[in-house]
């Protein structure tokens, strides 16, 4: 018996200024170009399509290029940096997705999540953070993986902007506590089980407010630095 394939990894992936290229802009390749282009990358789309209904759709779609023919694989060569997103019919995405993973880029097959090397999760973006919640179901459910994404986001969504308080609280942490044992540990309280209670109880400001008093109570020699230099840190 074959063995079942290792779950996937999901990551959180830097495409900023890199070109994407979506093939097929109907309803699938239209959200897969606007998420790929709400995290900055530069989306070129290939279509045959040019009536008015579907330039119609494709309005509020940030598209860097549009090539209104079918699909050709020159336009792998040009458009894309690694990720491709496979969105017309099957019999063309198997095409296209052959002759990118030969060029070694990656595929998303709508179509045939199985042949995909990547898949975009459902997401949920926390609050004003820039935390997102992702829930992947490696196709056996969108539509679920989607609702219960909406769900999950909401049982955390008291912490929602504890996410960036925290995060300015641990950099400040970095810059005033000297010893790196009490740096972790204090680092660690902000994610314990009785702050995340007082948070909830609480709200954010006061419980930041607080903490940001602990840490001026255990700041260190760092603050205490010669402002001119690191003489007294790094004696000659
Ligand atoms: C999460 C989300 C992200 C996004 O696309 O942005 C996404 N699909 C979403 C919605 C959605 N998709 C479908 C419905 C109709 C109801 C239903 O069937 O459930 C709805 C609901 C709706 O439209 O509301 C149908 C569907 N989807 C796929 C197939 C093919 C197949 O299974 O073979 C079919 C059957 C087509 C058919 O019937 O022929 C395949 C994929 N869809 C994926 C992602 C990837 C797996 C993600 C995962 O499971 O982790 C994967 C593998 C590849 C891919 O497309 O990337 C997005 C949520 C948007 C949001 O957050 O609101
Ligand atoms: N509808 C869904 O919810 C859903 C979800 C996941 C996957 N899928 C699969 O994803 C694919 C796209 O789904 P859809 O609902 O957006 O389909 P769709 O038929 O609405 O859109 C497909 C688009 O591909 C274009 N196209 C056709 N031939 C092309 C070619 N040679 N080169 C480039 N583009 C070409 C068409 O003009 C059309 O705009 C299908 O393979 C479908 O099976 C559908």
């Amino acid at each position: 018996m074959p063995q079942p394939a290792p779950p996937r990894l999901t990551i959180a992936l830097n495409v900023a200024g890199r070109p994407v290229l979506v093939v097929g802009l109907g309803p699938v390749g239209r959200r897969k170009a606007a998420s790929l282009a709400e995290a900055g990358a530069l989306v070129s789309g290939i279509d045959p399509r040019d009536d008015p209904a579907f330039v119609a759709e494709l309005a509020g779609i940030p598209l860097a290029r549009r090539w209104i023919e079918p699909y050709r694989a020159e336009r792998l060569d040009a458009e894309a940096w690694a990720l491709v997103a496979l969105c017309a019919p099957e019999e063309v995405n198997r095409i296209a997705a052959a002759e990118a993973q030969n060029r070694g880029l990656w595929v998303a097959t709508a179509s045939e999540p199985e042949r995909s090397d990547w898949i975009l999760p459902a997401r949920q973006r926390l609050g004003n953070s820039r935390a997102t919640l992702a829930l992947s179901t490696e196709g056996a459910g969108p539509a679920l993986a989607a609702a219960l994404v909406r769900r999950a986001a909401e049982a955390i969504q008291p912490w929602n902007d504890w996410i960036a308080a925290a995060g300015r609280l641990r950099a400040e942490a970095r810059a005033t506590i000297a010893d790196p044992a009490q740096r972790r540990a204090w680092v660690a309280s902000l994610a314990s089980e009785p702050r995340l209670e007082q948070v909830r109880n609480q709200g954010v400001s006061v419980v930041e407010a607080q903490a940001r008093e602990e840490l001026r109570r255990l700041r260190g020699p760092l603050l205490n630095r010669d402002p001119l230099g690191e003489s007294a840190s790094f004696p000659p």
